[in-house]
């Protein structure tokens, strides 16, 4: 039985997807066994994001009943398994999203941690996927009307009894409008499992549909991401930039430090 959870969103376009994507390298980049489902099956996106767009059987199939969720998944970057729900518009039509939970009980024998892409608030397969969960991450803005849509999806999770990690600030800029993150915790009562800044290599990583953890592993976006993935697998993450000075002070130590006198 895999370990699963529903990262969600209460508003659209919080960064979600991008959040959930990356936190998949990041588990899989742990050791885990990583399988990650787009379960938001009208805006699909995930298979951008991982590189892997245009697979011939997608989720989307599989609901429709015309394939079985095995042959729908397909290895994606660092070894994580991606079931992608297809952006074909036919394909969408004839999916008939009930079957969701069935898909979702059987991809939990494939692997040991299964994270679910949910559709942005509190629709039919958002709820699915999120009563479908043991486990709830919600991806927010720090911006009041993300926050409030959040704790819909915070008390819907509530409600089907499935355990709520945290939310994730995404895109902090710490421009003096935002909404701190002791604020949001107070007002989700949940705690910030990750705080993520703006970081313009998410776009650029998206574009090349390579995860900013692989493509730029060593920018902020990158380490806050691999720094919540260390969180729930409980290791110790030590960010780059850590690295980076140790390397520098071994690389003088090198130099100057190793001189006989
Ligand atoms: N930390 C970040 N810094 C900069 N841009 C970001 C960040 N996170 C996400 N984005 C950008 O925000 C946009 C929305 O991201 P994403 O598609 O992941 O959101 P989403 O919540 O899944 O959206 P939807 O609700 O439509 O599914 C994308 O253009 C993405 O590149």
């Amino acid at each position: 039985m895999a370990i699963t959870i529903a990262v969600a969103s209460g508003k659209g376009g919080t960064g979600k997807t991008t959040t959930c994507a990356n936190l998949a390298v990041a588990l899989s980049q742990f050791g885990k066994d990583v399988t990650v489902i787009d379960a938001d099956i009208a805006m699909a996106n995930l298979e951008l994001i991982m590189g892997i767009e245009g697979k011939p059987i997608t989720l989307n199939d599989v609901l429709s009943g015309n394939a079985d969720i095995k042959s729908a998944i397909y290895e994606g970057p660092a070894g994580v398994k991606v079931v992608p729900a297809g952006v074909s518009l036919d394909s969408f039509k004839k999916a008939r999203p009930e079957r969701l939970l069935e898909v979702l009980s059987k991809l939990d024998e494939q692997s040991e941690v299964l994270l679910i892409d949910c559709p942005a608030g509190i629709g039919k397969e958002a709820l699915t996927a999120i009563s479908a969960a043991e486990h709830l991450l919600v991806v927010v803005n720090p911006e009041i009307s993300s926050i409030s849509d959040a704790l819909k999806v915070v008390s819907i999770a509530n409600r089907v009894e499935t355990n709520v990690l945290g939310a994730i600030i995404n895109r902090v800029t710490e421009d003096s409008s935002e909404l701190s993150s002791r604020s949001i915790e107070t007002i989700l009562e949940i705690p910030i499992v990750g705080i993520v800044p703006e970081d313009t290599n998410v776009r650029r990583s998206s574009a090349f549909g390579v995860p900013i953890v692989l493509k730029h592993s060593d920018s902020p976006a990158a380490q806050s991401i691999m720094e919540l993935g260390a969180k729930l697998v409980g290791k110790q993450y030590i960010p780059k930039e850590k690295t980076k000075d140790s390397f520098v002070k071994k690389f003088f130590k090198g130099i100057f430090g190793g001189k006989k006198k």
